[in-house]
Formats: structure tokens, sequence, C-alpha cells
């Protein structure tokens, strides 16, 4: 597996706060990446540096093969990186096919507000989008009437509407009950495969970590604490003592 994204000594300071602190990651084409740490350790502002929504201080951000640090969100967005946020981003008063339709025909350069509605070719491809994401039963549905489980899959699908080789989500299952989560995040993790996207994602679940990382990125303080499969990090006493909050079992 080669390397599809890199990020050398990024540093961010928020005043005092040392949201990053030499970050050093590298992400592997394919890969399905967790991110997990307590509030406040510099998840988010990870996520926020290498989609270009905040410029680090120091260090840099290299995506296949090339540099993009401090490029515009914009820019980074058209070489393939997406991204979800812990709060959906869908157009509240439309439908679900009417806001995948809108992100099919933002990536295809068609921004005149109706015209993406009337065009057959792209709410064809909504459909498709819609049903890979099992979303076919509520496309009518207005995006306000949604449970968290479809807002969030929706949410994602219009991400994966703009073809990113990279998704960094945040937070992929906050807010979505129990009894819904895995469900959310196998058809997440399904269609993230069949479209060969490699994936980052901030979890505070470490069920769904277990289950859906290939690796885990323990955050702490803006450093990364631990890194590897999640069978080893999950059970190392020290992300267990710092992070995860429960003492670690006598051996
Ligand atoms: N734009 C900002 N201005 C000032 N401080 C900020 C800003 N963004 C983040 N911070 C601070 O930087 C630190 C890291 O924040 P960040 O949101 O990256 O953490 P996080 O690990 O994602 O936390 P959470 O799990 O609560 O979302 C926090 O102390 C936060 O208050």
């Amino acid at each position: 597996m080669s390397v599809l994204l890199e990020a050398r000594g990024l540093r961010l300071a928020f005043g005092g706060v040392k949201a990053a602190d030499g970050i050093d990651l590298a992400v592997m084409r394919g890969e399905f990446l967790a991110i997990i740490g307590p509030n406040g350790a510099g998840k988010t502002t990870f996520i926020n540096m290498t989609t270009g929504y905040l410029r680090p201080q120091g260090g840099s951000i290299h995506y296949d093969g090339e540099e993009i640090t401090g490029l515009a969100p914009r820019a980074i967005v058209k070489r393939g990186i997406g991204r979800s946020f812990q709060l959906p981003q869908l157009f509240t008063e439309h439908t679900v096919l009417q806001n995948a339709a809108l992100a099919i025909a933002a990536r295809r350069g068609v921004w005149q507000p109706f015209a993406p509605l009337l065009s057959v070719g792209v709410i064809d491809e909504a459909r498709e989008l819609l049903s890979r994401f099992g979303l076919d039963g509520i496309r009518e549905s207005r995006a306000d009437t949604l449970n968290e489980g479809a807002r969030k899959l929706a949410d994602i699908a219009m991400a994966v509407a703009l073809r990113p080789r990279l998704l960094l989500m945040d937070e992929p299952t906050s807010g979505v009950a129990a009894s819904e989560k895995m469900a959310v995040v196998e058809t997440l993790a399904r269609v993230l495969r069949e479209a060969e996207v490699t994936a980052v994602f901030v979890e505070h679940d470490m069920d769904v970590v277990e289950r859906f990382s290939d690796r885990v990125a323990v955050w702490s303080q803006g450093r990364i604490l631990a890194l590897g499969p999640p069978g080893e990090v999950l059970r190392d006493p020290e992300v267990l003592r710092e992070v995860i909050g429960v003492a670690a079992p006598h051996a």
C-alpha cells in the first residue's frame, strides 16, 4: 500500500493552546483510519488543516505526492479530498434527492439554483447515489424530517457525490441512536470500499473503531500518542488510561 496523505510536523496554536504540536501521520491508500482522543485533543483541527479550513503555522501536508499545505478548501476538494462535518450540512428545506442533485451539479460546475433539479442526468445520478446508501425510501423526504442516522448518511452521500479519493469524516456516528449506529457505519463502509475511497474518521465509539478501522491514531494534547491496528492500540494500557478513561485490566 502506498501513502496517499502525509502530514509532517504540523503545528498550530490558538493563543497558548497547542491544538497541533508536531503531527506526523501517513494515511495509506485504501485504508480506514480512525482518530480517537479526548475533547480538545486537536482531532478536528487536524481535519481542518488537511481540508484547508485552517492554515498550519508549521509543517507540511502532501496529498498524492503534491504539497497542499495552506491551499483553499475549494482547491483541496478539486484534488479529491472530501469532508463531512460533525453537524450535517444539508439544505434542510430541500428533499434528500434535491440535496444529492445539488452536490452532483456542483461537481459538474452547474451553479444556477434550480438548473440541477431539471437536469435528467443529474437526477439519475442522484438516484443512483442514494440507492448505494440505501436511502431510496426517503428520497422525497425533506432533510429536516430525517432521523439522525439517515441525516448523517445523506450528508456523507453529498460528500461522496464530489467523488473524493480521500474522505475525512468528523464523528460520522455522533447523535445516531445506539441501535442504528452499526447499520449506519456498515452502509458507509460498504459504499466507501466499493468506490475505493480512503477514509479518515474521528470516532468516540470504540466498538465502531474496533470493527471498522484498519488502524487507529490516538490524539492527546495536539500529539499522536499511539498509532496501529485497533486490536493493539485499544488494549494499550496508556491509551486505556489517558484516552478511553478506563483502568487497564490486570494481566
Ligand atoms: N478556531 C479556534 N479558535 C480558538 N481555539 C480553537 C479553535 N479551534 C480549536 N480550538 C482549540 O484547540 C483545541 C483543539 O480543538 P479541536 O476542536 O481540534 O479538538 P477535538 O479533539 O476535535 O475535540 P472534540 O472531540 O471536542 O471535537 C481546543 O482547546 C479548542 O478549544
